[in-house]
């Protein structure tokens, strides 16, 4: 399931964001230092070095934003969520297909995160800059995205994805992954589906006994499924 979550950040974050990645000292690197072995061979970008104060920094700003957006949480159903990395193409750069690692060290602590969705957060507008399109090949063929300033995608760490060329501007972004309660994408899809019933029933007023039931398939499921 892809999902895309609207306004994560607002205008004055995303300013304030913008003038932190374009500073002159922001630590730029080449973003094969953290590439897998497939990775390093299509992966032509650049990144925020991990660990920098300006990837701590505005990354903690992401990990906020998450916590509070009730879209992300549900879809989600998040149990860990990696460091938020940022990441830029200009002058041609692509990233080629591939799929993201499916198991990745936690910087700092060692932990081992499973990535279970991948996430793009978009943090330059669509018509600053030519392509850098995200291909992401799902059940339902390649869909093609490319989202305002502010939006993020969500979708299957499992999925095939890439970037295509930028052949003006620059195309900046936030992407971590997050390892979710529910590690399957069709259970996770099921919950979210019943969730957003449960919250159309809320909202009106319908039969309250039997939105009170639903709700508690909802947590019943989730406690048969969930890995916490
Ligand atoms: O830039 C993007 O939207 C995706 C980056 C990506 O696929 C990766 O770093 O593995
Ligand atoms: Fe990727």
């Amino acid at each position: 399931m892809l999902v895309h979550v609207p306004a994560l950040l607002n205008s004055e974050q995303l300013a304030h964001f913008r003038k932190q990645l374009d500073a002159g000292n922001a630590p730029w690197v080449d973003g094969r230092v953290t590439a897998g072995h497939q990775g390093v061979h299509v992966k032509q970008n650049q990144q925020i070095a991990e660990g920098s104060s300006t990837a701590i920094e505005l990354g903690n700003v992401v990990l906020a934003a998450l916590e509070r957006h009730p879209l992300f949480i549900s879809a989600a159903l998040p149990h860990r969520v990696y460091p938020p990395m940022f990441n830029r193409y200009q002058g041609g750069m692509h990233f080629g297909s591939h799929v993201d690692g499916s198991v990745r060290l936690m910087p700092g602590t060692g932990e081992k995160i499973r990535t279970d969705l991948s996430a793009t957060l978009f943090l330059a507008a669509p018509d600053s800059y030519e392509g850098g399109e995200l291909l992401i090949e799902d059940t339902y063929g390649t869909q093609t995205v490319k989202l305002p300033a502010g939006d993020m995608i969500l979708y299957p760490a499992s999925s095939l994805h890439q970037v295509n060329p930028v052949t003006r501007g620059t195309r900046v972004a936030c992407f971590f992954w997050v390892q979710s309660m529910i590690r399957d994408d069709g259970q996770r899809t099921l919950l979210f589906d019943l969730d957003n019933a449960i919250q159309r029933l809320t909202a009106t007023n319908a039969d309250e006994a039997a939105r009170v039931r639903l709700t508690g398939c909802y947590h019943n499921l989730l406690r048969m499924w969930s890995d916490v």
